[in-house]
């Protein structure tokens, strides 16, 4: 059964540098599940995942027309907040970037921008965060150390934590296991798939296994356009497009 979609895109075109790079992109996708984002290397996921939280905004010479509307509201809209909107998502990118502060101070930064100033508030935030990223029994003996001495795989899931304790709606991957072990990796899909009960959560990658292992949902994009939406067996078991079955037979790359 289809879920209540939370990102509604609309006639979505986006141009950067004079380049169509996203093409009459229409898509829903449902709340409380994992969609993958998948195609060639230059298609335009990461520009897709970008325009979710208007990342766009940072890059030079690009148009954005169309809508995307979360929870009903347009984030295109020109009264639309940036700060509101990019509230409501976490991002996890390629690799990890922990701020040069401790574990604790890491998970408390987002909640303490947002006003909370109480101890055991703050305290009782950061554990549940470190708990629900599976870190807490790792860390609890070392909270007021550096983030950076954390491995690679624990400092992604200390951003993930990071990320969720200003209790965004949705999370967004862009290849966020590509700098992983493969046992890291392995936690994070385990996460991933954990926390879509409370989640939507929208990743882009190019391990197709993984995107079979852990997706709900699946786009394929190939040079900007969307060819395929649908449950993850459907797309990748039974295609309904030729481009797609080129792709996922690995004849496109
Ligand atoms: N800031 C930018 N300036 C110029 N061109 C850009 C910029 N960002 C993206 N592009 C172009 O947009 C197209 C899509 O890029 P995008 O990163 O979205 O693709 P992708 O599918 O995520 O690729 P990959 O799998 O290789 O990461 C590419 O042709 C890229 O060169």
């Amino acid at each position: 059964m289809t879920q209540h979609p939370l990102i509604r895109v609309r006639d979505l075109n986006v141009h950067i540098d004079g380049q169509h790079i996203l093409k009459n992109i229409n898509i829903s996708i449902p709340d409380k599940s994992v969609t993958s984002i998948i195609g060639p290397s230059g298609c335009g996921k990461t520009t897709l995942l970008k325009t979710f939280n208007r990342l766009l905004d940072d890059t030079a010479n690009v148009t954005v027309s169309g809508s995307v509307l979360v929870d009903d509201e347009d984030i295109y809209a020109p009264h639309a907040e940036v700060t509101h909107i990019r509230k409501k998502m976490g991002l996890l990118s390629q690799r990890p970037y922990p701020l040069p502060m401790s574990i604790y101070d890491n998970v408390a930064y987002g909640p303490r921008i947002h006003g909370i100033r109480d101890k055991s508030t703050l305290d009782s935030i950061v554990e549940k965060q470190l708990k629900d990223t599976g870190l807490w029994d790792e860390v609890k003996e070392r909270l007021h150390g550096p983030a950076n001495k954390l491995s690679i795989g624990q400092q992604q899931r200390l951003c993930l934590a990071r990320g969720l304790a200003v209790q965004p709606e949705i999370i967004l991957g862009d290849e966020s296991t590509s700098a992983l072990d493969p046992v890291s990796t392995h936690t994070i899909e385990d996460l991933f798939v954990r926390l879509k009960e409370q989640y939507t959560i929208v990743l882009v990658t190019h391990i197709l296994r993984q995107a079979r292992r852990i997706s709900d949902y699946i786009i394929f994009v190939y040079m900007g356009e969307i060819v395929e939406f649908g449950p993850t067996e459907e797309v990748l078991l039974h295609p309904k497009e030729e481009l797609t079955r080129q792709y996922v037979k690995g004849f496109i790359s």
